[in-house]
């Protein structure tokens, strides 16, 4: 660290503000003294606010104190919140930082008494000694955090030397006056660096002052004019400047560059994050600015200088101001008559009322200017009172107020001269059903406003931010089922959503993991790799279908999916409630399309009335395309006659293999310890499985099949079919002799067997093992093969065959991906949900 003393001005000095967030106690005083300590540069200027609350709280005591209330209690417990940061900071030797403190707070307690009697400008006076006292607190603590005067560092009370006068457009510097007295400072103060109190200063009769709320971040840029400074860096606890409120658009991304103008345009519209004062002297200075988090330090932050930078989206920032009010001046006779709006203005302006927002139509039959909602009445009677004579003679109606208002900005240097910008603000406010009140755009193009009901302003400020910062691809997607095909399809997902991302604006966020027992929710995007290896983890709570379902269905996102990966019929109760609230289903769960009549039909009456997809691909033939190609023949109006074909791997498998050689049961335990059955084989044997599927593809076809309907033949011997799986699997032999007969008998025919699911052209299903002639199509399939014959009216001779692996647990998710991808992609012509 340098020890050369601090120049009067210097280009290799750096100014950095920690705002009250870094000070919240005194882990977070070291943490920024750390980084203060070990930042770049030979002379540092630390700007210090209040420890995080201080100011609320003394802006509640001068208060309290004005109202005759007893004070002692929260004085109380504010000095020994200064005490014991104090203590947990100063180390061996504490007691001379403690004085220090204790001596402020005597201050502070005379202060509150001397208000409580005062009259007059005292009252002023003394609040505003109130209100500053937190900074002088803070920059004692950041000063022994620092290592005090030993390692360089002084303590700057900013009321010495920042001259401030009151003026139309808030506190004004008085350059030369704080110039002078800064500079006699320095002659007594031979520091190094300097721990400089922020918000606080004197007027120009010497008196103390502040800057206004959250001036701090206005007091560094003020202290590196004066010093000359190569920058500024604000510390905060967030990232830089958001695109958006992070406390109101969860998605909102941290902008890595902002001109001047932009920044200042998202401050002066409520980006808390900067004071709109700030931007001015920097600017005027050409001294850059950097936000950076004091949490996680090493992330370079937003850099605000006069070059900004063009981004992808031509809005850099949203914003809204709460608490605003609409004026507006009506009248026929004001058309084309010169001086209204100077009459108008000059009547807010003696009313001491700030206008945010004007707007005029240009038949100039009323203007509408948007002011605080506070100032609102005031505002109107000096209008009314400026009208008065223009409104007894009926020229001028009077003027309507409208309160419960706030006004929304979009910013950015990026719209001059680009067309759409402006459409796509509103055509996002419109999804969102939100009304716009009134519309002002400057002739700068840097800003468009936008004045809405204050209740509106968070749904508004999501919409609005989907419009510039969302794909209209954007989908919150929960995975329900982290089993083989659940995890299969994580892992998929986590392979390509970069890419899909980055070349198709497919923006896919699991945001959603449920299995049975537990639940993992996340803001954030979750890692799709690692989130199930997590999901009863830390952070995981007892799963609750609702409240994984309205997580899902995020209100800052465009749409919302749920993948459910599960075979449960539970979950497959919730389908029809998900779809009608617009949220989008996929799965290979076959419970919902095979199950009980009426539920499916309100499932698919619930898609349609939620404008939702609720797509299934996976249930028959896991990756193949089986129900996409019975879609699309009928869509393009063909008729179905018929579909016959093999729909279960597993026994595609053991008739495949099945030559007499070997006992069928044989060919059962070995397909077991392959995987290839379910762990209680009957579950395939019984047939139901392909029934389910035959159900799924007849319903799809049009025919309201329903599991009762179809006739399935069984392999599992009436002797086994209650006994458990174990006695099931040591009797299996019981299935040899009538298989080995059945298949004697077709061979004598020429055939071979197969088990095949039928629907005809009159409509009835059928499941069971049949004999084959060898050139029939399902006679010359492999392994696990799924074969499904569709016989139509356009193929009626040569059926349509779809055909191919049709089980195991990768290729039955690439199916269910595939399902959510045909969504996704559509995403981007249709409709957004409306937040
Ligand atoms: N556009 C925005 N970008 C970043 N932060 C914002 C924005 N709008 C509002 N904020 C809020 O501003 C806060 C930082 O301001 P503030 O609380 O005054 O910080 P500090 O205490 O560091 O001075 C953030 O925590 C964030 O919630
Ligand atoms: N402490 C003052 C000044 C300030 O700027 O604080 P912060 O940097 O925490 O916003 C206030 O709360 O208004």
């Amino acid at each position: 660290m340098s020890t050369e003393p601090l120049p009067a001005s210097s280009p290799f000095l750096h100014v950095h503000k920690f705002g009250g967030s870094s000070l919240a106690d005194a882990g977070r005083i070291a943490s920024a003294a750390r980084i203060a300590a070990g930042s770049p540069g030979a002379h540092r200027v630390v700007v210090v606010s209040a420890m995080q609350g201080v100011t609320d709280a003394l802006v509640a005591l001068a208060t309290a104190a004005r109202a005759g209330d007893d004070t002692t209690p929260a004085w109380t417990a504010l000095a020994e919140r200064h005490r014991a940061t104090a203590l947990a900071l100063a180390g061996a030797d504490p007691a001379p930082l403690c004085d220090r403190l204790a001596l402020e707070s005597e201050a502070l307690r005379g202060d509150l008494e001397a208000l409580a009697r005062a009259t007059g400008d005292a009252v002023v006076r003394l609040s505003e000694r109130i209100w500053g006292h937190g900074e002088l607190c803070s920059a004692w603590l950041m000063q022994a955090a620092l290592g005090g005067e030993a390692a360089g560092w002084t303590r700057l009370d900013t009321r010495e030397v920042l001259v401030v006068r009151a003026a139309d457009m808030g506190a004004q510097v008085d350059r030369d006056a704080s110039l002078h007295r800064l500079r006699a400072w320095r002659t007594r103060h031979a520091s190094t660096h300097i721990v400089a109190t922020g918000f606080v200063a004197r007027t120009t009769d010497g008196e103390a002052t502040t800057l206004g709320r959250n001036g701090s971040d206005h007091s560094a840029a003020l202290l590196a004019d004066l010093f000359d400074a190569a920058s500024v860096t604000i510390w905060t606890d967030v990232d830089g400047v958001l695109s958006a409120d992070p406390r109101l658009v969860p998605d909102a991304v941290c902008l890595p560059a902002l001109s001047y103008a932009e920044a200042c345009e998202l401050a002066y519209f409520g980006a808390k994050v900067l004071h709109p004062r700030t931007l001015a002297p920097l600017q005027a200075r050409g001294i850059p600015l950097a936000i950076r988090n004091t949490l996680a330090p090493a992330r370079p932050g937003t850099r605000i200088d006069a070059r900004g930078e063009a981004a992808a989206s031509p809005v850099k920032g949203l914003s809204i101001v709460d608490g605003m009010a609409v004026l507006e001046l009506v009248g026929s006779g004001m058309t084309g008559v010169p001086g209204v709006a100077e009459t108008l203005f000059a009547a807010l302006h003696d009313a001491g009322v700030s206008v945010t927002m004007i707007s005029q139509g240009s038949s100039e039959h009323s203007i509408c200017c948007v002011v605080r909602e506070v100032d609102a009445g005031r505002g109107r009677a000096a209008i009314d009172a400026a009208f008065a004579e223009a409104i007894a003679a009926g020229q001028v109606e009077g003027v309507r107020m409208q309160d419960g208002l706030c006004v929304l900005a979009a910013v950015g240097d990026g719209m001059v001269g680009v067309h759409g910008v402006a459409a796509r603000l509103f055509d996002g406010l419109a999804q969102a059903r939100v009304n716009i009140r009134a519309i002002a755009q400057g002739a700068s193009e840097r800003n468009i406003s936008v004045a809405i009901a204050q209740a509106h302003a968070t749904r508004a400020l999501r919409a609005a931010h989907a419009a510039f910062w969302l794909s209209p691809q954007t989908v919150s997607v929960g995975v329900i089922g982290p089993g083989h095909v659940g995890r299969a399809l994580l892992e998929q997902l986590a392979e390509v959503i970069p890419r899909l991302r980055a070349e198709a604006g497919v923006d896919l966020r699991l945001r959603g993991l449920a299995s049975s027992r537990w639940m993992r929710l996340g803001d954030a995007p979750m890692d799709p790799a690692s989130a199930a290896a997590q999901l009863d983890g830390d952070g995981a709570v007892p799963c609750d279908l609702d409240a994984f379902a309205a997580h899902v269905r995020a209100s800052h996102l465009p749409h919302a999916m749920i993948v459910d990966c599960s075979a449960s019929d539970a979950v497959a109760e919730r389908y029809a409630g998900w779809l009608a609230a617009g949220i989008h289903v996929v799965t290979p769960n076959k419970q919902a399309g095979s199950g009980d009549w009426t539920r499916y039909a309100a499932i698919m009456a619930a898609r349609r009335a939620g404008g939702s997809r609720f797509l299934y691909e996976a249930t028959v033939g896991a990756g193949l395309p089986v129900v996409l190609t019975l879609r699309t023949l009928l869509d393009t109006g063909d008729t179905l006659h018929g579909i016959d074909g093999m729909l279960s791997g597993t026994l595609a498998w053991l008739f495949n293999r099945y030559d007499g050689r070997e006992p069928f049961s044989a060919l059962v335990r070995e397909a077991r310890a392959l995987g290839y059955t379910e762990p209680d084989p009957r579950d395939d044997l019984s047939g139901l499985d392909v029934a389910r599927k035959l159900v799924i593809l007849a319903r799809e076809a049009g025919r309201p099949l329903s599991l009762a309907d179809v006739e399935v033949e069984s392999l599992v011997p009436d002797a086994l079919r209650s006994v458990d799986v174990d006695t099931f699997l040591a009797r299996l032999d019981l299935l040899d002799a009538p298989m080995q007969a059945r298949l004697d008998a077709a061979r004598a025919a020429g055939c071979g067997l197969r088990h095949i699911a039928k629907l005809d052209s009159e409509g009835r299903a059928t499941v069971g093992v049949q004999a084959l002639p060898a050139d029939h199509a399902c006679m010359h399939t492999r392994l696990t093969d799924n074969l499904v014959q569709f016989t139509t009216a356009r193929y009626a001779e040569n059926p349509l065959v779809v055909q191919g692996p049709g089980a195991g647990p990768e290729v039955t998710a690439a199916g269910v991906f595939g399902d959510v991808l045909t969504i996704a992609q559509a995403l981007g012509a249709g409709p957004r949900r409306s937040p």
